[in-house]
């Protein structure tokens, strides 16, 4: 019998310490629910263990082969480029390891029942029936990116997420390195006619981000009495993520990977983007790195980021 591969989980990493428990929470769940296999979980930056921690964890247990997902919503700069890179790098430490790499979690089904969950429990009573999300105006908002087909993620989980669901409309937003930010996104959803909105944050677990979506509704709605403005949670750690990482686990071993690469901006030569075609890979240098050196926090020596 052939044991099969460990699983490996690639965290973003907070300042927010109840983002990364709730990460370090999910990592034991799974392990919980999968005690056939190891089951490792590091972040790539901020928040201990860093991703090379969990790899040593798992070679210690005696791990050579592993399946490593990205705990990520989208294909964007850390799926695409950091974490390859950091998980190609623990190849060189550890000689005889050998990996497959699945893909990010959105837009999946799965995500989009959440989601629909979590604007039920932000609407109460106020949404039990069809004719109530009919008058309900969702601004899904994403985390942003410099990446182009990252943000064109976001807005296929919208609409989905409008599609046979009932509501008025499923607009989109971004916390930032994406237009339109939060209160443009508000706004605009009053120009779409928009009375009762609900923002919903497009993110995994607690953070600084999150939090800041809040604060900004909390912000435009004090301006704008004359508009029903609730804010819903986060996707947080469910049943239906805890399967959805199950299923990028089972495609990256079995060899069934369908990224999508299409419109990826490292291999097709977007309008003003031409200069990523090609680019190389470099790892996210994580403050608790043993070979980095940083004084403090959140430094990024391995690449330029274009603000
Ligand atoms: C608060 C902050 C950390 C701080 O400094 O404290 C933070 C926090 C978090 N980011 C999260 C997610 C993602 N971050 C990115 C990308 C970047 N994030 C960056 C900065 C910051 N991110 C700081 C705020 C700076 C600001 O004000 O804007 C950039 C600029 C620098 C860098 O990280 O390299 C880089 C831009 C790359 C570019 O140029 O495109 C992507 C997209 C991608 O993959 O590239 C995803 C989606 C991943 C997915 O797909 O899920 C989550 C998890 C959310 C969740 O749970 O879902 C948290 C946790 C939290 O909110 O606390
Ligand atoms: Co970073």
């Amino acid at each position: 019998m052939t044991t099969p591969p460990a699983l490996l989980i690639a965290g973003h990493g907070t300042r927010d310490d109840a983002g990364a428990e709730a990460f370090r929470d999910f990592v034991r769940q799974l392990g919980a629910r999968h005690p056939e296999l190891p089951v490792a979980g590091g972040f790539i930056e901020l928040s201990p263990p860093p991703l090379g921690e969990a790899v040593t964890e798992l070679v210690e247990q005696g791990v050579r082969r592993f399946a490593a997902v990205p705990l990520m919503l989208v294909s964007a700069g850390h799926a695409k480029g950091d974490i390859p890179a950091a998980l190609a790098r623990e190849k060189e430490r550890h000689p005889g390891i050998s990996y497959t790499y699945g893909r990010p979690l959105g837009p999946h089904p799965a995500l989009l029942n959440v989601l629909e969950r979590r604007l039920d429990e932000a609407l109460g009573s106020a949404g039990r029936t069809p004719g109530d999300r009919a008058d309900v105006t969702v601004l899904l908002v994403g985390r942003g990116s410099t990446d182009p087909d990252a943000n064109a993620e976001v807005h296929k989980a919208a609409r989905l997420l409008w599609e046979g669901r009932g509501y008025a409309g499923v607009e989109t937003a971004f916390v930032s390195l994406a237009a339109p930010d939060v209160p443009s996104g508000l706004d605009r959803c009053v120009r779409l006619g928009a009375r009762r909105i609900v923002v919903l944050p497009y993110f995994l677990f607690t953070g600084i981000l999150p939090d800041r979506v809040r604060h900004q509704t909390e912000g435009w709605a004090a301006a704008h009495p004359e508009v029903e403005v609730l804010s819903a949670d986060v996707i947080g750690p469910e049943p239906e993520l805890l399967d959805l990482v199950w299923e990028r686990y089972e495609e990256a071993v079995k060899g069934d990977l369908r990224m999508n690469c299409d419109s990826c901006v490292y291999r097709i030569a977007l309008p003003g983007f031409e200069d990523k075609v090609g680019m190389p890979q470099q790892p996210h240098f994580h403050p608790d790195d043993d070979d980095h050196h940083h004084g403090h926090g959140h430094h990024h020596g391995a690449h330029s980021h274009a603000h």
